[in-house]
């Protein structure tokens, strides 16, 4: 691990990885899209809306009819979902919204703004004032016209963009295919979850469901293998050039401090990675690894520790992974909160601190005996992130899980 750091903070080590990562270029079509990184812009098949059409259910009229001294006697209905009826001088039609508004009608008054009658309607004094040239009438292709593009290659498939590829007929879009991920936790005291009668100096493979667990969030990530590799150096080599062929993406977890078996960073060095920082001036996690494979694959080996393992593939896998995935904005913007109470001591690192929303903005610091504290990382919302040498209560940034 090198001393002094090759990056003095976590958004730079980030950016200067991701500069040389390999951004995913196949694609395929899906029925499924939630979630997914659109590959090709989505330009409007139509206008939007298509036609005039009316935004409140009301009184569609002509301005020269707008008086305050005569009822308006109501000539027709105009439904949604039927071409528009003809609408005579003199008259208003009674209209409803999303209907498309008739040859002639300049205005749409709500129906609250007028006192109805069988076959008529009055106008309230204030509305005949407030009413201009397009009163409550949304334009054909205010939103967009046919051809726009209204959607970025890129953009990731939010529940907002569903609706919006619906509007425009687009049922089965073209997204980047899946980033693969392989997961390898190392280390010979580690069992399997479903382990019952442990011996004092074993313990459950927490690592392996946790770094699963943050990356299946993201419906672009497939994990191609989780696997556990005892601390034996073969062992390793094989395992590491075995998840590079198979994924896009290796996350390791252990042996990658100082210890004698800490057999990791040598390992990612033999199989022909870059490695592009050893060390990281954060806590937890100081001794992460970050490495660019042969064929501009992302190695990032975490600190065994459960929760330095678990924050630092939050703070630094998932992003990368969204560059790879092809999105356009894939470094996170956290919101800010405010601590209630200023931290009890500083530190010369950044710090990822385990805490929980209080309230709007306003978050609480989860107590935490360390990076092996799995039961305060449960009560955790996310973490905040706090510079070297700062005690205040912020606003810092906070990622939540
Ligand atoms: N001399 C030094 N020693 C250590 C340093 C250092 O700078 N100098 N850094 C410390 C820090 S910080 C961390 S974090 C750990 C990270 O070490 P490793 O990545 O080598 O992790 P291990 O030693 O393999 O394991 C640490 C800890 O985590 C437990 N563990 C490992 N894998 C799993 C898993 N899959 N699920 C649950 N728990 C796991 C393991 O049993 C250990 O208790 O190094 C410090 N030492
Ligand atoms: O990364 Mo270590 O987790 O600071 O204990």
């Amino acid at each position: 691990m090198n001393d002094p750091f090759a990056f003095s903070d976590p958004e730079s080590a980030l950016l200067a990885i991701s500069d040389d990562l390999s951004v995913v270029t196949e694609t395929e079509t899906t029925d499924d899209p939630l979630g997914r990184v659109l590959a090709r812009p989505v330009l409007a098949d139509r206008d939007s809306p298509a036609a005039d059409v009316s935004a409140m259910d009301g009184y569609g009229i002509r301005l020269e009819d707008l008086n305050d001294d005569r009822d308006l006697p109501v000539s027709g209905q105009c439904p949604p979902g039927a071409a528009p009826p003809e609408m005579k001088p003199g008259h208003v039609i009674r209209i409803f919204t999303g209907a498309v508004i008739p040859d002639g009608c300049e205005a749409v008054i709500k129906r609250e703004d007028t006192v109805e009658s069988t076959d008529s309607i009055r106008i309230l004094a204030a509305t005949i004032e407030s009413t201009v040239a397009g009163s409550h009438i949304r334009r054909a292709g205010e939103n967009a016209a046919a051809g726009d593009a209204v959607l970025d290659a890129g953009r990731l498939i939010s529940p907002a963009v569903t609706a919006s590829l619906a509007n425009f007929g687009v049922t089965a879009p073209e997204v980047f295919r899946k980033i693969r991920v392989a997961i390898l936790t190392t280390g010979d005291e580690v069992v399997a979850p479903e382990a019952t009668s442990l011996d004092p100096w074993q313990l459950r493979n927490s690592n392996s469901v946790a770094l699963r667990s943050i990356v299946s969030q993201q419906a672009f990530v497939q994990v191609v293998t989780h696997q556990h590799v005892i601390d034996d150096r073969q062992s390793l080599s094989a395992a590491v050039a075995q998840a590079l062929l198979a994924a896009d993406v290796v996350l390791m977890t252990g042996g990658v401090s100082k210890g004698d078996y800490d057999y990791v960073p040598d390992v990612i060095a033999e199989a022909g990675a870059e490695i592009r920082f050893h060390g990281l001036p954060i806590r937890p996690g100081k001794p992460i690894l970050g490495a660019v494979g042969p064929a501009g694959g992302l190695i990032l080996a975490l600190p065994g520790n459960p929760v330095s393992a678990t924050i630092n593939c939050h703070r630094f896998a998932i992003p990368l992974i969204h560059k790879m995935a092809g999105r356009q904005h894939w470094m996170r913007q956290p919101a800010l909160v405010t601590l209630d109470a200023p931290l009890r001591k500083t530190i010369p690192l950044h710090a990822m601190l385990l805490a929980r929303i209080t309230g709007p903005g306003m978050a609480t610091l989860v107590e935490s005996k360390g990076s092996g504290d799995l039961v305060a990382m449960a009560k955790s919302d996310g973490y905040v992130c706090v510079s070297p040498q700062e005690d205040s209560p912020g606003p810092w940034p906070m990622f939540r899980w």
